[in-house]
């Protein structure tokens, strides 16, 4: 508003300079005015059309129909502009003869179709347009209404009142007439200035400025007392200065407002495109490039001015862009598609989600198409990761459980359609839990993940290889009958053969294979799996490194299994374990020497369960870690009662499984058990096995070591069952070597055990070991043992195992004096 102002201050100024100048009598007419006034004239014309033009062909649905009503009717002004400058005087004829008042007329004509027409304009609302054709409906009545005009002008001046005299000049009609559109126009200024108090739509501040200067002009004209004077040509001039106003408003309204909204609207979409997470390119029929939006571009390493104008052939890589062009043609066929794709950017390739979508003209004609891709690498690696932990094991990359279970419903389907057999092999590695307790869980991962590549390598394509978890694998063997499992389980074991080389050791890991057959053993993956177990449970109990087929009682036996794992967790809580104590004698003068504690699991409906039975799953389940502290214990403290009672001293030997052996800390645990109890570290003695002792040797002569350091007693069980080195022997600080029953059971027939046990004692004897004989039932047994020189026994001859009362009172019938069986008269 503030340059309006300013022009409208110099066109008032210029007006109150005019009228007041001392010497405006002397500016007194052009020479020649005619030629002057054709120029203004038809400057005044070419600014009228220019509005027409631009207000007409640039007119469109949505802008204000007034827009199309001022340039119409500023054709009408044009055309009533070039009939007032033909009819002026001194030009050739215009139809009928020429003269000042035909002139004036048109001249009046056109000053008032301005003046109405900017007063409807400024006053009505400036709506939208609906519709396109509105154009040619304010054309014509403008086209009828110059024809009307023109023949009342030009035929019909006689019934119009005189604006011209000549002689006498301008008729007051003619002067109170360009007042009355002085009034008007300034009636619309007034309009427009109020309407400018509000919310514009519309070039308001433009039209004001072309009523106020139209008024001006107005003004000039009832000045002038000669048509060349300074007031006249003013006048033409104002009037110029108020069309180029409105030329102006109207510019703004139909090229530069929509032009600068259109700039605006695609700085916005450059804006928005270029911070949405997603690449977009615009593309016409030939796939050239015609918008990309900063991040697309950024694809390629490139800026959007550079892709623009190319074809998508040009850059992207061929892979790429073969993958996209049937994507692309389907959209440019008018079909919106999308589709994953691998393109590679300039980080490489990348997965991308792209969508194209058809881009269709006004009349619905395809043009082209939009596509927009977005990254979504990540979301594919994380769906991958997700699908991997769900369905393989992560360490080995073994198909897990649940695919195995997909797996294998597919063979099974197979195999029940062809009729065809199907082997499952449930697969444990022996001892793998002794590896992770000395060498720790990555020495074991890394033997699960050798153990993986081996099984793999010995199957064929068809095979299925699950980890089921721990140390646990099933084979699934489809079309395998009997004699095909036999082949597989020898390949598997003797693929364990090699040892691994784990952190530089040589570890030799050996598997126990289970197997079911379909059908004979099973009709489903629940049933064949758990026989296969069944039966792999069988290979552990005889010796590992094995296969062994399914039998139906391996069931029975492996539900007892189950059964007793869960009962025995609850058996020291419920207090039904117990201690018997089985007299050890000296076989030289009868005495109790000693006793053997024994466990005794009475469960409350199955009554008593053999330690031969549930100690192995003890140890398996790692129950038997406070099982053994118990039996100490409760060992220990009974020792004390019966010192305490006044019973003859007499160490109490207690078994020591493996996985008690194999505890870091066995010697402080039992150096302060026996601490708490009060009781002499000599009156304890632990047994342990020799098959235990030679397992790991060094490990045994170091904990022998500190054991008789404390000076707690250490005897080797079940010896000859083992192969002892006698370099280790020898190392070992054992005070007694008990032989195992099996040789004593068969003294008596077996010349051989006789050797054995014979050998035995006699080693002893020069080791400085003392030789205790279990499982002594006959007096033969005993006559043989006490000529070899045996120093004790322990043996139902003597007694069985015994509750700690009767332990008591035997060894109190029996402490002093040798037994009878133990006499003279017994031995042969
Ligand atoms: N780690 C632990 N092992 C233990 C513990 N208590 C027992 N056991 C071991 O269980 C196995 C079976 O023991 P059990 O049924 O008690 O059998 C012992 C004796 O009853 C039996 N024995 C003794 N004399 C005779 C005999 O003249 N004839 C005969 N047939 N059997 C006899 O021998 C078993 C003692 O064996 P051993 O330990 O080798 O001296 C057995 O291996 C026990 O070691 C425990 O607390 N912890």
């Amino acid at each position: 508003m503030g340059r309006l102002s300013l022009v409208l201050l110099v066109l008032v100024l210029g007006v109150v300079v005019v009228t007041h100048l001392p010497y405006r009598e002397s500016l007194q007419s052009f020479a020649n005015y005619l030629p002057v006034h054709t120029v203004l004239e038809l400057l005044a014309i070419g600014i009228a059309l220019l509005v027409f033009a631009v207000g007409f062909n640039t007119f469109r649905r949505g802008l204000p129909a007034n827009i199309l009503l001022m340039s119409c009717g500023f054709l009408g002004v044009g055309i009533l502009d070039t009939s007032h400058m033909l009819s002026y005087h001194g030009m050739p004829d215009f139809v009928t003869p020429n003269g000042v008042e035909k002139a004036i007329n048109f001249w009046l004509a056109a000053r008032t179709l301005a003046a109405l027409v900017l007063f409807v304009v400024a006053s009505t609302a400036w709506r939208p347009a609906t519709a396109h054709a509105y154009r040619y409906v304010a054309l014509v009545p403008v086209l009828l209404l110059m024809a009307g005009l023109h023949w009342l002008l030009l035929f019909h001046d006689q019934w119009l009142p005189r604006t011209f005299i000549d002689g006498h000049g301008l008729t007051p009609f003619k002067v109170y007439y360009e007042y009355g559109l002085v009034a008007l126009n300034l009636a619309t200024a007034l309009v427009l200035l109020a309407r400018m108090r509000g919310v514009l739509n519309f070039n308001a501040p433009m039209l004001f400025g072309a009523v106020c200067s139209m008024a001006l002009s107005e003004f000039l004209f009832t000045l002038y007392s000669d048509v060349g004077d300074i007031y006249n040509f003013l006048g033409h001039i104002y009037k110029s200065i108020s069309y180029l106003f409105l030329y102006r408003a109207i510019f703004v309204e139909t090229i530069e407002y929509p032009f600068s909204l259109l700039q605006g609207a695609e700085r916005q979409l450059q804006f928005i495109t270029d911070h949405a997470p997603v690449h977009i390119a615009q593309c016409d029929k030939e796939y050239r490039y015609r918008f990309v939006n900063q991040s697309y571009a950024g694809l390629f390493g490139l800026q959007p001015e550079d892709l623009v104008g190319k074809t998508a052939a040009q850059i992207m890589d061929r892979d790429s862009c073969a993958q996209a062009r049937p994507d692309m043609a389907a959209a440019l066929a008018g079909s919106a598609v999308s589709s994953d794709m691998i393109l590679r950017s300039k980080t490489g390739p990348r997965v991308y989600l792209a969508h194209y979508v058809p881009e269709r003209s006004a009349t619905g004609e395809v043009v082209g198409f939009i596509s927009a891709i977005s990254d979504i690498t990540a979301r594919k690696e994380a769906e991958a990761r997700i699908e991997s932990l769900a369905h393989f094991d992560q360490l080995t990359g073994l198909p897990n459980r649940s695919l195995l279970k997909d797996r294998f419903d597919y063979v099974l389907g197979m195999a029940h359609r062809n009729g065809e057999p199907l082997a499952v092999m449930f697969l444990d590695l022996d001892h793998f839990k002794k590896i992770n307790d000395t060498l720790g869980h990555g020495a074991g991962d890394e033997v699960l993940i050798e153990v993986a590549r081996r099984l793999k390598a010995r199957l064929r394509e068809a095979d299925i290889v699950s980890r089921l978890g721990g140390d646990e694998f099933i084979v699934v063997l489809p079309d395998t009958d009997e004699e095909g499992a036999i082949h597989v389980a020898l390949s598997l074991i003797e693929a364990f053969s090699p040892s691994c080389n784990i952190d530089d050791q040589e570890l030799l890991v050996t598997p126990s294979i289970g197997i079911a057959l379909y059908p004979h053993d099973g009709e489903d993956f629940d049933t064949l799996s758990r026989n296969a177990d069944a039966a792999m449970y069988r290979v552990k109990q005889s010796g590992r490194n094995g296969y062994s087929f399914y039998a139906p009682e391996m069931q029975a036996q492996s539900v007892r299994y189950l059964q007793l794992a869960g009962a025995l967790r609850q058996a020291l809580q419920r207090d039904e374990l117990q201690l018997h104590y089985q007299p050890q004698l000296s076989i030289r003068d009868g005495r109790v020497v000693g006793a053997e504690a024994l466990l005794r699991w009475r469960h409350p409906e199955w009554g008593m369960v053999s330690p031969a039975e549930f100690i192995p799953i003890a140890e398996e389940s790692g129950l038997i870690t406070p099982i053994g502290e118990w039996v100490i214990r409760t060992a220990v403290r009974q020792m004390k009662a019966w010192r305490a009672r006044g019973l003859p001293e007499m160490p109490v030997a207690v078994n020591l499984s493996a996985v008690q052996f194999r505890q870091e800390n066995i010697t402080e645990l039992i150096t302060r058990i026996l601490d708490e109890e009060g009781l002499p570290y000599h009156l304890l003695e632990l047994e342990l096995t020799e098959a235990v002792a030679m397992d790991d040797a060094q490990r045994a002569v170091r904990i022998m070591d500190s054991l008789h350091e404390q000076g707690i007693r250490m005897s080797i069980d079940d010896f000859g069952t083992g192969y002892s080195s006698l370099s280790y022997l020898k190392k070992f600080k054992v005070s007694k070597l008990k032989i195992d029953q099996s040789f004593v059971r068969d003294l008596d027939e077996d010349p051989e055990d006789k050797t054995i046990v014979g050998t035995i004692i006699h080693m002893a004897a020069s080791l400085g070991m003392k030789t205790i004989a279990e499982g002594v039932e006959t007096a033969s047994q005993l006559a043989f043992l006490r000529l070899h020189g045996c120093d004790e026994v322990q043996g139902f001859y003597f007694s069985k195992p015994l509750p700690a009362g009767q332990f008591e009172a035997f060894a109190r019938s029996n402490g002093s004096d040798t037994t009878p069986r133990l006499s003279e008269e017994t031995v042969q």
